[in-house]
């Protein structure tokens, strides 16, 4: 039988909020995922100024999801979204090749953050959808995701117009 400050203390454990950022190039679909998590849904966008922020509660833990701009001039404030984060969510439009590169260089000044050193790692290939768009593994060996080896982390196909992934 659970004394009462155990039953305290795990009330208090499932109440924590765990801070997670959705970041990646604007476009990508970072809005889209957050209200698809939130409500099943597919909401109408417009390009984000600033962040969007939800509570989402997952099999009884909370989370707290930042959803940030992507466009250019907000990259630099992303920064200052990072402390506390426990969990990164990069989403990377896979339609997009052009841009690769410039989300694998902010990929790794993120990873090099102090702030973010003991944040997991997700990568969601978004727009899997998209007729011709890179797969999950193109875009893995792209980013060298095999060399990160100070942040767990892990690749997911996906398409936040259907939930999908
Ligand atoms: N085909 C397809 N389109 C998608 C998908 N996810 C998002 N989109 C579209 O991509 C566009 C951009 O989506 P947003 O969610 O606004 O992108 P964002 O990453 O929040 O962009 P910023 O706020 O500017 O950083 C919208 O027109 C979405 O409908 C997907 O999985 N497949
Ligand atoms: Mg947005």
């Amino acid at each position: 039988k659970l004394q009462l400050i155990e039953k305290l203390l795990l009330g208090w454990i499932c109440y924590i909020e765990h801070k997670v950022i959705i970041v990646g190039l604007d476009n990508a679909g970072k809005t889209t995922i957050l209200y698809q998590f939130l409500m099943n849904e597919v909401v109408h966008t417009s390009p984000t100024i600033g962040s969007n922020v939800e509570e989402i509660i997952l099999r009884k833990t909370h989370f707290l999801m930042w959803d940030i701009g992507g466009q250019e001039t907000l990259r630099s404030t992303w920064n200052t979204y990072y402390s506390n984060t426990e969990f990164i969510i990069l989403v990377v439009d896979s339609t997009d090749r052009e841009r690769l590169t410039m989300t694998k260089e902010e990929l790794y000044k993120m990873l090099a953050h102090e702030d973010l050193h003991n944040a997991a790692l997700l990568i969601f290939a978004n727009k899997q959808d998209v007729k011709n768009s890179m797969t999950t593994s193109e875009i893995s060996k792209f980013l060298t995701l095999s060399s990160i080896k100070d942040h767990p982390w892990h690749i997911q196909g996906c398409c936040a117009l259907t939930g999908e992934g």
